[in-house]
């Protein structure tokens, strides 16, 4: 297996807090002639084994009771020659551990170079690399499941695939590049179109995919708008069980967007409470209202909320036109359904309307359940995807570059130039999954990672 860096790279692995145990990796060819210099056990070191002993400075002073576990390539995470010490987990000790390696010749490793070390050792491919960072950072249960799917290459398996279905078509083309006069083929215009639309819907229900795993890893932001007093505040001291925002009967109490986390189902959500949206002279209050268009604008989903117990307003009629002409998945709630409901529906174009009360609480697990379904757009989550945004633009070309074909092959256009976009499609697919890549793209990805991932 080649090894695309002679240095050797060290971090520590572990928390930067005080534990138990605490774990310096260090990873590069000749690592292990480096081991030797500063642990008092001595070779040879076998495979996979955990030697006992202490690290010492050059004087010979110990500086950690350890024990150390000896990885060769290509059987290592990064697939190069590697070891591990295992120390005590105070974070004085670990560092001057890691300064012992280093002055032994280590340099200290960038974030996430360890697994760039295993992506370019061909251990992992850039999806399962971006399921790695996801494992580390999922906030749910719900989320590691998913990530760690992926991680076992579940996802890179189904671009596989699918790649499968387009070199057959790219076998048949050549056949038809190297006997132009023949009519050698057995597949039909229709079938090859037929072919080439279900492989794109294969792409696009995964770009899909991906966009809802942005929602399971990133979380989803909610924002609360409606003119004042209609229970902004309240819904989401409801939701979130807390007593976060100020609640009173005086409008315009919320004058600050207050931000706040809780999760349905393992997915993650902020959501903002925002100023009632009424016109004011108050300039405390006006910038407030300004702020509350903003978080619509950053919002995923919109939950309008407006007092069902009584008519809708100039106010509330002002905000549905706005709303109205927004993009964004809108969940028009009625509240203060205790106090009976005089709204008329009818004045409510939105495709989600529901019925609440913040004083009871009815209603609640309907609104969860609405968001629930909003987030995560019903897809399974054997589907479900985390994709980076430059993958995701690799996604999209992919698609395009099958809308392309579909039109090459419906046109009988010449075979040596169908060719050429099969070579498009397939170099998008490879992108996506890292078999071609630049070094800006790599870059952006292991940046995210920790230091000593
Ligand atoms: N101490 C420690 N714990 C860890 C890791 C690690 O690197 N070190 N991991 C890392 O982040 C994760 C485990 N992932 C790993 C993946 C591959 C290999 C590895 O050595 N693979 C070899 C041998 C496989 C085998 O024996 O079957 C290989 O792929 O050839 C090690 C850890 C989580 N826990
Ligand atoms: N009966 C009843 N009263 C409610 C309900 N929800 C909220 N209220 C009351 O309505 C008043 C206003 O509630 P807030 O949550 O502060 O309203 P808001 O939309 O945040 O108001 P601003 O911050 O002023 O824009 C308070 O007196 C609440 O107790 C409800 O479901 N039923
Ligand atoms: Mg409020």
């Amino acid at each position: 297996m080649p090894q695309h860096d002679e240095d050797i790279i060290a971090a520590i692995a572990t928390g930067y807090t005080e534990a138990a145990i605490g774990i310096i990796r260090v990873s590069g060819k000749g690592c292990l002639e480096l081991l030797e210099k500063i642990f008092t056990k001595k070779p040879p070191y076998k495979a996979n084994r955990l030697y006992y002993g202490h690290i010492t400075d050059k004087q010979g002073k110990v500086l950690d009771e350890v024990l150390v576990s000896i990885f060769k390539a290509p059987h290592s995470y990064t697939g190069e020659d590697s070891f591990e010490i295992n120390c005590h987990g105070g974070l004085v000790v670990l560092n001057s551990v890691l300064e012992r390696v280093m002055e032994a010749g280590a340099r200290l490793a960038q974030p996430g170079e360890f697994t760039k070390r295993a992506f370019l050792n061909g251990k992992l491919d850039l999806s399962q690399a971006e399921a790695v960072a996801k494992v580390i950072s999922a906030k749910s249960k719900r989320a590691v499941d998913v990530a760690q799917r992926q991680l076992q290459g579940n996802f890179s398996s189904k671009l596989d695939e699918i790649r499968e279905q387009i070199l057959y078509l790219m076998a048949e083309n050549e056949v038809r590049i190297d006997h132009p006069e023949e009519d050698l083929s057995d597949v039909s215009t229709e079938e090859k179109i037929r072919t080439i639309s279900d492989i794109q819907n294969k792409l696009k229900q995964i770009l899909r995919a991906a966009e809802f795993g942005n929602h399971l890893f990133e979380g989803v932001i909610l924002a609360l708008v409606g003119k004042p007093n209609v229970g902004k505040s309240s819904l989401l001291n409801l939701i979130t069980g807390s007593e976060r925002a100020i609640v009173t009967d005086i409008p315009g109490t919320t004058r600050d967007v207050v931000k706040e986390q809780f999760n349905i189902n393992g997915v993650p959500f902020s959501i903002l409470d925002t100023a009632g949206i009424r016109k004011t002279n108050d300039t405390v209050e006006k910038i407030g209202v300004k702020r509350s268009l903003k978080a619509i604008d950053e919002a995923d989903i919109v939950l309008a909320i407006f007092d069902g117990s009584n008519d809708l307003t100039q106010e509330d009629k002002k905000l549905i036109e706005r709303l109205k002409s927004s993009a964004k998945p809108i969940i028009a709630i009625l509240n203060k359904t205790d106090l009976g409901i005089k709204i008329n529906k009818d004045n409510l174009p939105f495709e989600h309307l529901l019925e609440l009360s913040c004083k009871s609480g009815k209603g609640l697990d309907k609104l969860e359940k609405t968001l629930s379904n909003i987030a995560l757009g019903g897809v399974d989550d054997s589907q479900i995807v985390s994709l980076n945004a430059s993958q995701k633009q690799s996604l999209k070309k992919a698609i395009q570059m099958c809308e392309q074909l579909k039109n090459d092959i419906d046109n009988d256009i010449d075979p040596a130039l169908i060719g050429v976009d099969f070579m498009a499609l397939t170099d998008y697919l490879d992108e996506v999954i890292g078999k071609i890549t630049n070094e800006d793209m790599l870059d952006v990805m292991f940046k995210k990672f920790c230091i000593g991932k």
